[in-house]
């Protein structure tokens, strides 16, 4: 590997590793063009059959008031409640709504997987600009009037919000299990007996290919 290439990997590596979910973020605006870098790298994602199902909704200043108006509508709550409720978006200085249109053609899964992929994108390029960000999901992605809000078919699926500003305050690391311990790697001996046991108790459907 070139000395470059060693770099490039070695930034990528540490932006994975060092990105953190930054809840605490100053209001200071953050500029458009920034904004829309996290989006061009959001949209770079992979993506099964390239149906690009990713719908991103931008809101900054008073739309975030009025999202928190829709989110705290119900009466039966108590003031406080609705209160609280009302100021969710205002948490950040800028919110990106994440929906996916399914393509009916495609599995919901992949389509919905494309767009958790394409919210990973932008929480690293967030933190590469030096932004905070943090994925948040809770009753709004359930709420039906958000999607009416964002103009949104009933079949859309909103994977999350991407809450973005400048850090005030940065977490600690949260511990993770080492990926050895989630992982299993299949020597060819328990592939064959696997494979075996299978092939001699399954029906004969065929397998999907896609
Ligand atoms: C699908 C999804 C939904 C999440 N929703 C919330 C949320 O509603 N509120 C929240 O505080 N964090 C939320 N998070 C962020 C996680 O809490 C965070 O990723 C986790 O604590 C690990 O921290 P890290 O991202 O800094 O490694 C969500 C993350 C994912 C992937």
């Amino acid at each position: 590997m070139s000395e470059t290439t060693i770099q490039v990997a070695e930034a990528v590596l540490a932006a994975i590793r060092n990105r953190r979910s930054v809840k605490q973020v100053r209001p200071d605006p953050v500029p458009r063009e920034l904004i829309e870098q996290l989006l061009e790298a959001a949209v770079w994602a992979p993506n099964h059959h390239l149906t690009q199902p990713w719908r991103f909704f931008v809101l900054t200043g008073e739309a975030r008031v009025a999202l928190g108006e829709v989110l705290a509508r119900d009466p039966a709550l108590t003031p406080a409640k609705r209160e609280a409720i009302r100021q969710k978006p205002l948490r950040a200085p800028v919110l990106i709504a994440v929906a996916v249109e399914p393509d009916p053609a495609r599995p919901l899964l992949d389509e919905l997987a494309a767009g958790a992929a394409a919210i990973q994108n932008m929480l690293l390029a967030a933190h590469a600009l030096g932004l905070g960000a943090i994925w948040r999901t809770g009753r709004a992605i359930e709420d039906p009037a958000v999607k009416e809000f964002l103009g949104l078919s009933d079949r859309a699926v909103l994977p999350g919000f991407v809450y973005i500003g400048y850090p005030a305050a940065l977490p600690e690391p949260p511990a993770r299990r080492p990926a050895s311990t989630c992982t299993e790697w299949i020597d060819a001996e328990r592939a064959a007996a696997a494979r075996d046991r299978l092939l001699a108790t399954l029906d004969h459907s065929p397998a999907r290919h896609d």
